[in-house]
């Protein structure tokens, strides 16, 4: 899915890269009594900061709730402009789920924490918005995770659907309720990098997601550091003495490390069938493989460039590719992975044969800017970046991702090889980490034992 047309991100002064939404999740108080729910009328709950136009209910709604019996229903009330339902908190959505707060938003609708009173658990609840595409799309996202849910035995490395529902005009999607996404740890962490054991075990787990997915013929399309979940909210502190970019002052500072390295992936709306036919664009710019911006088609492979780019940002703390720009996000990619190979250039096709000239790439006497070469300039070469991040695995490190990021989709490491490379499988690295679920059946799960 095309996602450039981001307006606003809340904490934009903080952060370089314009993200396409504002993040709720990790922000707002993991749970809270009644008497509180009701302070929180007429906010997004969050960090306090406004998130643009609001679709909790303002206060007077309050009152309403108040008489509201426990398994009413709340009156019928218009859709925002763009389709959004309209809700306050501690109203039900069917008899069944109580509202609790909001947790996240993206292009499809608004996720909702509800308390499901026949399971007695939390639930994370997608409202999709009331718009044609969009309900269909929601169908489509429905039929991929129960094809999921059927062959995934293990209870993998997927969200799980616990039910549906089309409530006034809006596709309900129940899910199971996960923790913060690796991008929320991200942010919080003021842009550090995760430990490279911790980025070795959610690689493999994304890596088991991916191969599963591939296997079933599926193709995900948007994986991306938002969408991809802590099973738990539980992290602790850790000092940390780095100096990084945003934060240049020497001095100790703290980092927060995840309990437990569980994670799923989220988000199969826009999960593709291998059979379609695959000539749009797909992917979040940072984590869109070359393939896709020069329009030669594309398959399993893009799914594959998007976790090398993660993981390339989860050792550096920020996204390899921070441009809003083809040609020079293409740059970019030579300037970090080496040139492009002539036979893609060539088959460009006539949206992205502008960018290329004499057989390579019109850069940078096509650049838009100044600026934009020296945004170019300043990226290291992957091997360089690796070694300033990684203290140690980097050589192994570099080689898988030379081979996650490989420029010819049909050279492309696949999931399942990629599994197989010595970054995963050396030995001396498994002693690097703590496996605490791996008994229960939830391989795996690990604790990282914080050195
Ligand atoms: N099961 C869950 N548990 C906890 N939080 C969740 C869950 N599912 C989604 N979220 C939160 O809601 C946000 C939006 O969810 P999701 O990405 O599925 O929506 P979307 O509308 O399909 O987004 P996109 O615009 O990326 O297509 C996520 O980034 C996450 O913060």
């Amino acid at each position: 899915m095309e996602m450039d047309y981001l307006t606003e991100f809340p904490l934009a002064h903080m952060d370089r890269r314009p993200r396409k939404k504002p993040r709720f999740a990790w922000d707002a108080p993991q749970s809270h009594s009644k008497a509180q729910s009701e302070l929180f009328y007429g906010q997004d709950v969050g960090i306090g900061t406004s998130f643009g136009p609001s679709r909790v209910l303002p206060d007077h709604s309050n009152l309403f709730v108040k008489g509201l019996a426990q398994k009413g229903s709340p009156p019928w009330r218009e859709d925002d402009k763009d389709g959004h339902y309209m809700f306050a908190l501690g109203e039900n959505l069917t008899s069944r789920y109580k509202i609790q707060r909001k947790i996240g938003e993206g292009t499809f609708g608004q996720v909702l924490e509800c308390w499901d009173r026949e399971t007695k658990e939390m639930v994370a609840i997608k409202v999709v918005r009331s718009i044609k595409k969009y309900r269909e799309a929601a169908m489509i996202e429905i039929d991929v995770l129960h094809l999921l849910g059927k062959y995934d035995r293990t209870g993998s490395r997927c969200v799980q659907i616990r039910n549906w529902f089309d409530y006034r005009n809006h596709i309900c999607i129940v899910f199971e309720m996960l923790g913060p996404s690796l991008y929320d740890f991200l942010r919080k962490n003021n842009y550090r990098s995760f430990p490279v054991d911790l980025v070795r075990e959610l690689g493999r787990q994304l890596l088991e997601c991916v191969a599963f997915m591939h296997d079933m013929r599926l193709i995900h399309t948007d994986l991306k550091p938002e969408n991809i979940l802590f099973v738990s909210p539980e992290f602790i502190k850790v000092p940390d003495y780095k100096v990084t970019s945003r934060s240049p002052r020497e001095g100790i500072f703290h980092k927060r490390l995840p309990k437990s390295s569980a994670i799923k992936v989220i988000d199969f709306g826009s999960t593709a069938y291998e059979h379609q036919e695959h000539n749009y664009i797909v992917s979040t710019r940072h984590y869109r493989a070359p393939e896709v911006i020069l329009g030669l088609g594309w398959s399993y492979p893009c799914d594959i460039w998007s976790v090398g780019c993660i993981l390339v940002e989860l050792c550096s703390g920020e996204a390899l590719f921070q441009t809003h720009e083809n040609l020079e996000h293409l740059a970019m990619m030579e300037r970090v992975l080496g040139p492009l190979p002539q036979h893609m250039l060539k088959r460009a096709d006539h949206h992205a044969d502008k960018y290329v000239k004499r057989g390579r790439l019109d850069w940078p006497e096509g650049a838009a800017s100044r600026e934009s070469i020296k945004a170019v300039l300043k990226l290291p070469r992957l091997q360089n970046l690796i070694m300033q991040h990684v203290d140690h695995s980097a050589g192994d490190l570099i080689d898988l991702l030379q081979g996650l990021l490989r420029y010819d989709p049909v050279h492309r490491l696949t999931a399942r090889e990629a599994l197989r490379h010595p970054f995963f499988t050396r030995d001396h690295y498994r002693r690097c980490y703590v496996c605490t679920d791996r008994d229960a059946g939830q391989r795996p799960g690990a604790s990282i034992a914080v050195i």
